[in-house]
């Protein structure tokens, strides 16, 4: 055995090992009582048949109760350890599966920063790191280390039906034990390539299902029936799946034909096994007793070497484990902090946030987003990001959330007093923010609106005044158990809500944060699904009650945003134009200009979006 499949088969024991000591006492025992048990077969059958061969009439059955009695014990033995077997390995393979997921979740969810998860290579390792049970090609490093033990004992059980073939010849040993091994590495192959090649189209096999869950959503549902797309995309699935099969059915015959070589390896050996055993004993050169060991021994040996799956789990999960520790590596090399500025003096404006010459690029991208932005967002205050589409408004907020780490430049909090590490929970209980792309959990309304504080316990009298100010109220009296009603209609008594109603809820959420001490909210377009009078309220409220909150508010409706105590133009990755609207307006610059069309669009009645062309 290489340095390599030692170190894979220690570590597969030890994960074993921790899913109890007692527990995997009892798999070793019972898997090495159950090896055992076909060369204790041959070993007891063989003494019945000597005691069968010496007895007169004269003795009665009384003289064989003995090798009987042992015969009947063998059978209960094998019995019991195969009814103790399943129910052990799978309560240790839950315990083994069960943590290693949780430490899976554990480390994607710990991450403080979300570009890590974003690039495909991470979400291809988390594939392969969670080994989906339903998944034909992979094992969970449970099975995995099940498939070791089994491995270990094998060898056991293997060992004991050599002996007892080699009491009859040595040699018979070698003849069955190495056509056995050559033909369980066959066998073993074409496992291996039927999964290779499975893999090799797992693309075909994820669009396949994607396409079978897409035309049965809901959501699309709408478009199919349309646009008349249904007989064209049920075509597509149909030609999607027939092209995923075919290489395997392809693969599957090969295999079929070849059969011929595993056949004769199993059968060939066997053959003239058994005739030298039989002839040696017709010429009385051994016993019957003998010659019955033997040849029970000899067909176990090739039971035995036929591994099955072992050799598959044990590859596949150990890919997951080795997959774990590639996104560890990952994971941790971008969880380390970066060094804390040092504590500077500024004799500018006390603020809450200082982005310092901050620069931004995502990963694999070839454009910086961000590049040398300077802004404070000053405590208490209500500042507007205006900026054309793709400007980078919503990346500055999630620079903001620590999502992301800066690539240049520093965000420096409190007048760069030495603080948390930004995104770490400390700072993350100080901001509330509500993003474009909000998550709708299917969860009661209460349990949406609470998310917003996790951990805090909840205040019936603060969650009322959130949905207040959020202007909710209207939407919880229509809801038919009030707070507890569900927000998802998969769910029982469960309602759907318009787009409109679900940003007052995540309005609500924000809201909840700033009630319960939040110091900075963050809104990026959170009333765009509210028509205009609704939003007019809703931003009159929020203004009314944020208290001492300071507001970073992302807008494309410039009338919204025209009442901020001070608004910053985003343009080419840093700040172009900032002040009251009054004072942009005056400055006759891309803000003024951006104002005029939206104003004359408003007058059209026109809801277009405004082009790089018509604000320059
Ligand atoms: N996760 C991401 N990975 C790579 N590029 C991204 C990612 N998110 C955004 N971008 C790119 O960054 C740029 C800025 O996007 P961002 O969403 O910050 O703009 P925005 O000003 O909020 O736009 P909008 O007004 O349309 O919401 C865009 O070019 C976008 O394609």
């Amino acid at each position: 055995m290489s340095g390599h499949h030692l170190g894979s088969a220690l570590r597969l024991l030890r994960l074993l090992w921790s899913a109890g000591r007692g527990l995997t006492a009892a798999i070793v025992v019972i898997r090495l009582v159950d090896k055992l048990i076909p060369a204790a077969t041959a070993v007891v059958v063989a003494l019945l048949v000597e005691r069968v061969g010496l007895l007169s009439n004269a003795q009665g059955i009384g003289a064989a109760l003995l090798p009987l009695a042992a015969f009947g014990v063998v059978l209960f033995v094998g019995h019991a350890v195969e009814a103790g077997m399943e129910p052990l390995s799978y309560l240790a393979q839950q315990r083994i599966d069960g943590a290693h997921r949780t430490s899976v979740l554990r480390l994607v969810a710990d991450s403080p920063t979300i570009d890590v998860l974003e690039r495909s290579e991470t979400q291809r390792l988390i594939r392969l790191a969670e080994a989906d049970p339903d998944d034909f090609s992979q094992r969970t490093p449970g099975q995995a280390a099940l498939a070791q033990a089994e491995q270990l004992t094998n060898a056991v059980g293997v060992a004991a039906a050599c002996l007892v073939v080699a009491r009859f010849a040595w040699w018979l040993v070698p003849l069955l034990l190495i056509p056995a091994l050559i033909r369980a590495r066959l066998r073993h192959r074409q496992r291996l390539e039927w999964i290779g090649l499975w893999r090799s189209n797992l693309d075909g096999l994820l669009r396949a299902d994607r396409w079978s869950d897409t035309l049965v959503s809901a959501g699309v549902a709408k478009d199919l029936r349309v646009f008349g797309l249904s007989e064209w995309a049920v075509r597509r699935g149909e030609d999607l799946h027939t092209a995923r099969c075919e290489p395997l059915f392809a693969l599957w015959m090969r295999h079929i034909r070849g059969q011929w070589r595993t056949f004769l390896l199993a059968t060939l050996p066997l053959l003239v096994a058994f005739t030298v055993v039989v002839a040696s004993t017709v010429l009385g050169r051994h016993s019957i007793a003998m010659a019955t060991a033997v040849l029970s021994a000899g067909a176990a040996l090739f039971a035995m070497l036929e591994q099955g799956d072992n050799g598959v789990s044990r590859m596949s999960g150990l890919e997951a484990l080795k997959a774990y520790d590639e996104l560890h590596a990952l994971f941790t090399a971008a969880s380390r902090p970066a060094p804390t500025p040092p504590a500077t003096r500024y004799d500018s404006p006390p603020y809450l946030v200082r982005f310092r010459q901050l620069s931004f690029a995502y990963t694999g991208a070839t454009r910086p987003v961000l590049e040398g932005l300077d802004l404070d967002i000053r405590p208490g205050e209500l500042l507007a990001i205006v900026g054309l589409n793709g400007a980078g408004k919503s990346t500055l907020i999630k620079l903001l959330a620590g999502l992301y780490e800066p690539t240049g430049g520093q965000i420096l909090l409190d007048r760069g007093r030495a603080m948390p590490h930004l995104g770490s929970d400390e700072w993350r209980k100080r901001i509330a923010v509500v993003f474009q792309d909000f998550v709708k959990y299917e969860l009661s309304a209460a349990d949406n609106v609470t998310l917003g504080r996790p951990g805090a316990a909840r205040d019936a009298s603060v969650l009322r005044a959130a949905a207040r100010d959020a202007g909710l109220q209207p939407v919880l009296d229509r809801l038919p158990e009030g707070w507890r009603t569900p927000l998802a209609r998969s769910r029982t008594g469960g309602v759907d809500l318009s787009g409109g109603q679900w940003q007052k809820i995540v309005l609500t959420r924000a809201l909840y944060g700033v009630r319960t001490g939040a110091e900075l909210l963050v809104l990026d377009e959170p009333t765009a699904h509210l028509d205009v009078r609704t939003e007019f309220e809703v931003f009159q409220r929020l203004m009314e009650q944020r208290g001492k909150a300071a507001v970073v508010l992302i807008s494309h409706r410039l009338s919204t945003v025209r009442r901020a105590d001070r608004i910053v133009l985003l343009d080419g990755g840093r700040i172009t134009e900032a002040g009251t609207h009054d004072e942009l307006i005056a400055l006759d610059g891309t803000y003024a200009r951006l104002f005029a069309i939206q104003a004359e669009r408003f007058r059209n009645g026109s809801q277009e979006p405004i082009t790089e062309g018509e604000a320059r």
